[in-house]
């Protein structure tokens, strides 16, 4: 008997990692088998090589990041294949590449990335971070019919209005420009989405400055749990776990303006206050007939209007700021600027929107900053939801792509000496030169992604470029002693990204000018 036993003991002690040490070996030969049905031989692109499942994490937190892809996309071609903790990344460093996947293939590569951060920190009401499907397209579609070309010119006063009171502000306060940056596009984005007049202290200011700063969440290896998704059940109290404080309050501010702002709205409506919003005009929608329950289209509309304010905000924030910093470090494209709108507009009034085909000049400049700095220099990337195969490489479905936008936009042959700050490049004979590619095709995404709000960014940028250079001079920041500082242009490692040193001197040009401020 107690031979049996032992001889049972020892038969299970070898059995039982036999039987892992089989299982694991069948698994593996199955992967392969699958993999070579999938791939039909074709290889993976070129990259760097790398630890196993490890990959390439120390490429991936390398500062100013899209010169480092630049520099691998130099050495291995237009696709580049970097692993990084088992998840597949793709980098793209060509227009045609890009276009040839994320434009002509957009069927199967506009797909997003699932990561934990997104459900942490608030923002799967964000549409731009859903997956390719129905409930994104249902999102699109209602955001996009409020900004298509026409729908956004019904904006322009509110955009006008908003610059103007920016431009007061400004001129009470230059030190806080930043702050003012912010005011400019939240005045005009909560009018128009909401149909909420700017109050000045109100409680939802405060949380509409505060959900932005969600950005932060994503800034890449940040925050350990986007690669390890199960950090995200440990507490808040065990030691290290501070990141479910950060991401509690993003969600719950998150939470407070998706719901609450929409609620202002339908308040408003009672008395006609707010009836010409977006939000009004989607929640009257709401009793025609379709196949979408009402439960869903209250959460679309939430999430459409928190979409349109966080989509725009820090993309039009970081752009204007970029603008600043070109004036301080270019004073010969501001003078030529002012020139421009000296005799078009001339000094009894500001610009106008209707002005633009008469002022190319500072349209050049609109296209120099989108191309100079861009925001997203990676765009927002995008996923593949099928394998494809490319150019005899093959992408397997699940495959993160990085499409490389501020390489594009800063191609030595497509724009000589793209480190310079040179409007002059999009000009021929005074008038655009339609040769020069637009930046916009890189700046603001690709496919069926590509940004919906666009047109709307294009008319509120060109009004707050027009209207400031119309009014100040922005010259560099002095030191206590009264001499200028020299600063120097850095974009933050960040998704959206943004100039680090924005610090100028903003003065009214003339007495006339400060009187159209404040009339
Ligand atoms: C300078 C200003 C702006 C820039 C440079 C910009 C750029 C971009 C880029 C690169 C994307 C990602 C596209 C892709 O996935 O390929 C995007 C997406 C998006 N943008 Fe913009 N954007 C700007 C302003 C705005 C404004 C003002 C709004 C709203 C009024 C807006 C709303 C959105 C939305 C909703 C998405 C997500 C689209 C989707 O995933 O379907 N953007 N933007």
């Amino acid at each position: 008997m107690e031979f049996r036993a032992a001889g049972s003991f020892i038969s299970q002690r070898t059995t039982v990692p036999l039987l892992v040490f089989t299982l694991t070996v069948f698994l593996y030969l199955r992967y392969r088998a699958s993999w070579h049905s999938r791939c039909r031989g074709l290889p993976l692109p070129p990259g760097p090589k790398c630890i196993p499942y490890i990959g390439n994490v120390s490429h991936m937190r390398k500062p100013e990041i899209w010169k480092a892809h630049r520099e691998l996309c130099e050495k291995y071609g237009d696709i580049v294949y970097v692993p990084v903790l088992g998840q597949r990344i793709m980098i793209l460093g060509s227009p045609r590449v890009i276009t040839d996947l994320l434009d002509k293939r957009s069927s199967v590569t506009s797909d997003r990335m699932q990561s934990a951060i997104i459900e942490l920190s608030g923002q799967d009401s964000n549409f731009a971070m859903y997956s390719y499907g129905r409930w994104w397209k249902l999102h699109r579609r209602a955001f996009w019919q409020h900004f298509l070309p026409a729908a956004s010119e019904k904006y322009l006063d509110i955009q006008k209005d908003a610059t103007r009171a920016f431009l007061q502000k400004l001129l009470a306060d230059p030190s806080r420009l930043c702050e003012h940056i912010r005011y400019t596009f939240r005045v005009g984005v909560v009018k128009v989405v909401y149909g909420i007049p700017e109050q000045d202290d109100h409680q939802y200011v405060a949380m509409m400055e505060k959900v932005l700063d969600v950005a932060e969440a994503f800034t890449p290896g940040r925050y350990l749990v986007e690669f390890m998704p199960f950090l995200r059940h440990i507490p808040a109290w065990v030691p290290g776990a501070g990141f479910q404080h950060d991401f509690a309050g993003w969600r719950n501010v998150t939470n407070w303006v998706r719901n609450n702002m929409v609620e202002k709205t339908r308040e408003g409506m009672v008395n006609g206050e707010t009836s010409q919003s977006i939000v009004a005009q989607l929640l009257e929608q709401m009793d025609e007939e379709d196949a979408v329950t009402t439960a869903d289209k209250q959460d679309i509309i939430k999430n459409v209007a928190l979409t349109a304010y966080e989509g725009g905000a820090e993309t039009t924030y970081s752009t204007l700021r970029s603008f600043f910093v070109a004036m301080v470090l270019n004073p010969d494209v501001q003078r030529k600027a002012q020139a421009e709108l000296d005799a078009v507009v001339g000094s009894n009034r500001l610009p106008e929107h209707n002005d633009l085909p008469n002022l190319p000049y500072i349209e050049a400049i609109h296209k120099e900053v989108l191309r100079w700095a861009p925001v997203l220099p990676f765009s927002l990337p995008h996923m593949t939801s099928e394998d494809i195969e490319y150019n005899g490489y093959f992408i397997p479905a699940g495959t993160l792509i990085l499409p490389n936008s501020w390489a594009c936009l800063h191609d030595p042959k497509t724009y000589p000496e793209p480190e310079r700050f040179m409007p002059e490049r999009f000009l021929r004979d005074g008038k655009l030169n339609p040769e020069v590619s637009d930046p916009a095709q890189f700046a603001f995404g690709y496919g069926r992604r590509v940004c919906p709000g666009r047109h709307f960014a294009d008319a509120s940028l060109f009004i707050n470029i027009a209207m400031v250079l119309h009014v100040f001079d922005i010259t560099p920041p002095l030191d206590e002693n009264g001499n200028p500082i020299q600063i120097e242009m850095h974009m933050a490692n960040r998704l959206v990204s943004h100039p680090m040193d924005v610090r100028c001197t903003i003065t009214p040009r003339s007495e006339k000018a400060r009187e159209l401020i404040l009339t």
